[in-house]
């Protein structure tokens, strides 16, 4: 048998060459036993990974309180070292190694007592402590081979990294993105539209000096990368530069001198780490769709960025409408106006918009949106041309790109979608929030708090039990105004749980779709770990549990806690616990520590029905104990000749 220690070196390897190998099915697989769900220990290689890896890390959250985060780490100055020439060039195996040495990027003591002696320089990393109520952040970097500066990237890159994360999605709670600067908010933008009903963070980041260097900006931008994806729920594609969040579609590279080489000229961060941590909670974008996470890994790559300058030639322009150009992303004057006196230019728009080149039309100016206030950016919009609003060019390149190769949509579809806000990339005159409530203001005025910290600590304390009392009666007219009033419905309480928890525990299928039609995260775990599934689980509501699963959750304890609940429901006669687990996810054939399946539990308890349930969808009847014995064996020894006899009939009878 393996050693902790061991087992958790062996996982190291797994979770490598799981993300090496060129494999685009999706990582779960499924299993006729739990009716075509994906089962908790698939058979594919990822799932092992989980199984041998982060498996005890999640079965022991409960005391641990752990969260997994992944870097993909895929080059940049980050990570690189000056050459014989003095030219900075990535340097391979490098970075991790200079992290397991840097005391506050990996807590050498947490790890060895936590993995085991010996072979901590394989064991995922762990950040040191954040705090007693905060979780201990651990993380896995994967190496990309080659390294690259960002400058080298091209689109196959964002499709692999996007690739790796659908692998990975389901064994990690967040995912860093190490990346240079110089291409990385197309990068972020790119993958902010493949990566389609995202639950969890994703935070792009990277450095302006090498992280080796005495002075760098590496390993403050690390450090909280690794924190947002570890402690928030903010599913979005983010950028983390020089203590700032932002929502990646919105960012543009301002600076290659500046540590502050990042601004999001139309939107303002999402998040800042200053002496305190404060997140825009409000602005953060949320899919609001039931449905699971998916990756589209294709792009469209006939598309180009034309910036008009003052007599551009008719024969540049024509050239560059050329096929097999299909989309266009033109970057014009002030508010969106192009030359109304060039008819020569504006035809030849018009000509190709007719020939179905989609021709998005952004501003040069580095702040604000596009609009038909005069008459030369109105003749655009008569050509055919689609206002872009307040898009950067890298977010517009990269959206065009991705809804050009949405073949399910025809061309007007793909009009409507650029003009559509479809990850917060660009502002719609509707979408600016309410003004923040008078409710607590008036409270607090009641209660004399005049600060802006007391009225923060006022709202974390109210809305929480506002909230909660309205999911427990099932008022969404309650809910909708209490989100009109400033509350986050996203938000946990004092132990992690979320409304979405609460709904799911009280088996209010209206509140549970309410809420995640508002964007509520199914991944978001409270103080022990449990996602809002398992309290649907541990309620045995099942229509709760399918919509939670149709919205891309799923079991995140560790095979064997799974296997314990599967044996204890089977050893008490409870079908409708086992009817649950399975429609969580669960296979029925997760043994136990002790490698007792259900089928044995319930064998050994005399338990008929449970029997009856667990031959009728397919449980294995050969699989042995750690004593050697089948389920058959035990019924014999304990003299249950029903289940004996239930147990030597043949399977077609059950099925
Ligand atoms: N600061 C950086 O990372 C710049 C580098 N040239 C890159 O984009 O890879």
């Amino acid at each position: 048998m393996l050693s902790s220690s061991r087992k958790e070196t062996e996982a190291v390897k797994i979770v490598a060459s799981t993300l090496e190998a060129d494999d685009d099915s999706e990582i779960v697989s499924t299993s006729p036993s739990n009716g075509g769900r994906p089962p908790i220990d698939a058979a594919h290689v990822p799932k092992k990974l989980w199984r041998h890896s982060s498996m005890d890390v999640c079965a022991n959250l409960e005391t641990k309180n752990e969260s997994k985060v992944l870097v993909l780490y895929t080059g940049g100055t980050i990570g690189m070292m000056r050459n014989e020439n003095g030219a900075l060039v990535p340097m391979a195996n490098a970075l991790e190694r200079m992290i397991r040495k840097a005391i506050h990027l990996h807590d050498e003591k947490y790890a060895t007592a936590r993995f085991g002696a010996g072979n901590t320089h394989k064991a995922p990393l762990a950040l040191p402590s954040l705090g007693p109520d905060a979780k201990r952040i651990l993380y896995t970097i994967y190496e990309y081979e080659p390294l690259l500066d960002s400058s080298n990237m091209t689109m196959d890159d964002w499709i692999n990294i996007a690739k790796d994360l659908r692998r990975s999605y389901e064994l990690f709670d967040g995912f860093v993105i190490l990346h240079g600067t110089d291409t990385l908010s197309y990068t972020a933008s790119a993958l902010s539209f493949m990566l389609e009903n995202l639950g969890k963070t994703v935070i792009v980041t990277g450095s302006q000096i090498p992280i080796f260097e005495i002075r760098s900006d590496g390993r403050d931008n690390f450090l909280g990368a690794l924190i947002v994806a570890g402690t928030y729920c903010i599913p979005e594609v983010c950028v983390f530069f020089n203590h700032k969040l932002y929502r990646g579609n919105r960012t543009v590279k301002r600076s290659n001198g500046s540590l502050d080489a990042f601004d999001s000229p139309n939107l303002p961060s999402l998040a800042h780490f200053g002496i305190d941590v404060h997140v825009e909670y409000r602005s953060v974008f949320r899919p609001v769709t039931i449905d699971r996470f998916r990756v589209h890994s294709i792009l469209n790559r006939n598309v180009c960025l034309l910036r008009l300058f003052p007599s551009i030639t008719i024969q540049t322009v024509r050239a560059l409408l050329h096929p097999p150009i299909e989309g266009i992303v033109m970057q014009t004057y002030g508010s969106g106006n192009v030359p109304s006196n060039r008819l020569d230019l504006i035809d030849e728009l018009r000509r190709a918009t007719k020939n179905g080149v989609l021709i998005i039309n952004t501003t040069q100016c580095c702040h604000g949106a596009v609009q038909a206030i005069y008459e030369t950016g109105a003749a655009l919009l008569e050509a055919g041309v689609i206002p872009g609003a307040d898009m950067t060019p890298e977010a517009a390149l990269t959206k065009l790109s991705y809804v050009l190769s949405k073949d399910e949509w025809d061309l007007e579809t793909k009009r409507q979608m650029m003009m559509t806000n479809l990850r917060g990339e660009l502002t719609l005159p509707h979408t600016k929030l309410d003004k923040e409530m008078e409710l607590v203001e008036a409270l607090a005025r009641s209660l004399h708090l005049s600060s802006s910290e007391e009225m923060e600590q006022l709202k974390d304390v109210l809305f929480p039990s506002l909230i909660c009392s309205a999911v427990k009666t099932g008022d969404l007219y309650k809910l909708e105004s209490l989100e009109r009033y400033g509350a986050n419905l996203s938000a946990g309480d004092v132990d992690g749980r979320t409304p979405l928890h609460a709904a799911a525990s009280e088996g209010r299928l209206a509140v549970v779709e309410f809420l995640l039609g508002r964007g509520a995260s199914v991944h978001s775990r409270d103080r022990s770990g449990n996602t809002p599934l398992m309290s649907a689980v541990t309620g045995d509501h099942n229509d709760v549990i399918a919509v939670l699963v149709q919205c891309g959750a799923h079991l995140t304890s560790g095979p064997h806690t799974i296997g314990e609940m599967l044996c204890s429901a089977a050893a008490r006669g409870n079908v409708k616990r086992l009817i649950s687990l399975m429609e969580a996810g669960a296979d029925l054939n997760q043994p136990d520590v002790s490698n007792r399946t259900a089928l044995h539990l319930a064998a050994h308890h005399n338990q008929e029905s449970c029997v009856i349930f667990l031959l009728k969808n397919r449980a294995l009847r050969d699989k042995k104990d750690d004593f050697g014995l089948t389920p058959a064996d035990v019924a014999r020894k304990f003299e249950h000749g029903n289940i004996l006899k239930m147990l030597s009939v043949s399977e077609e009878n059950y099925v």
